[in-house]
């Protein structure tokens, strides 16, 4: 088996007296789709700002490509393409120059900016103002722009909060593209339907602990007389199960 890409390490998050994430540790390799579940307030966000760099963790350390936030932080953010849970774009660009803008910090060129916004189905509409878009068209536009530059790990925050059901499964078929190409994914999400349809592996979260971690078609299985991941998901919100079984490969609360 290969080496993880990404490695989280005893990982936790406290603010004051809040504990907001309870020691975590957990690996991806390239190409693996990992689908963050859990309720409103679970922790999956403050997990995903750690990876991404913004947020420091109370304790722990998180590795990518064996580049730590902390002493490498240039060449760590060069493995990431992130997707914010919420995002303003700069009111008066339009999709191509907002693109574009992000592109050029990173030096890539034009073709890929086209090939991208043609990807996300916003290269008719490029020349509007991002204002004047829905949010599932920022939201695509917010995924093309953590698509840019290939990243070894793309990190999406419910990416497809917002999308019409056309653009959900397309998300689908991207993300198992980009895995297809040796990419990891790591995204959060309420739709247990598309986790279940494009993600290798869950991570089940509740009141900042892991619940469940592994891989999502036992999950269902264990389920499949008890309404399937939704069933699962019950189970963890209303704490019916404390633990709903970890592969400890995968990840811990430790
Ligand atoms: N800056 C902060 N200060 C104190 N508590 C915070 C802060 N940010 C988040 N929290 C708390 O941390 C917990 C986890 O929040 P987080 O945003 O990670 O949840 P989430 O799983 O992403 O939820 P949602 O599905 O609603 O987006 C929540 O109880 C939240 O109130």
């Amino acid at each position: 088996m290969s080496n993880p890409l990404l490695q989280v390490e005893k990982v936790s998050k406290s603010i004051g007296r809040s504990i907001l994430l309870h020691p975590c540790s957990l690996e991806v390799r390239s190409g693996e789709i990992l689908a963050l579940c859990g309720g409103n307030g679970a922790g999956k966000s403050t997990l995903i700002r750690m990876i991404a760099g913004i947020s420091q963790p109370t304790e722990g350390s998180v590795t990518l490509s064996g580049a730590n936030w902390l002493n490498n932080r240039v060449e760590y953010a060069d493995h990431i393409g992130y997707m914010p849970d919420e995002f303003q774009f700069g009111s008066s660009l339009t999709a191509y120059e907002t693109l574009q803008f992000y592109a050029s910090l990173r030096r890539i060129g034009r073709d890929r900016v086209v090939e991208l916004l043609d990807t996300v189905g916003l290269l008719e509409v490029s020349k509007r103002k991002v204002s004047s878009f829905s949010k599932g068209m920022r939201q695509r536009l917010l995924f093309a722009q953590a698509m840019l530059a290939k990243p070894a790990l793309l990190l999406l925050d419910e990416p497809t909060n917002g999308l019409d059901p056309y653009w959900m499964e397309e998300f689908g078929h991207l993300i198992r593209q980009a895995a297809q190409d040796g990419q990891a994914v790591v995204f959060s999400t309420h739709q247990l339907n598309i986790a279940e349809s494009y993600a290798d592996y869950a991570l089940f979260m509740s009141s900042g602990q892991v619940r469940y971690s592994g891989d999502i078609v036992s999950l269902s299985n264990k389920y499949r007389h008890d309404g399937g991941l939704y069933g699962a998901f019950q189970d963890l919100v209303t704490n019916k199960e404390s633990d709903l079984g970890k592969d400890t490969r995968h990840a811990t609360n430790q």
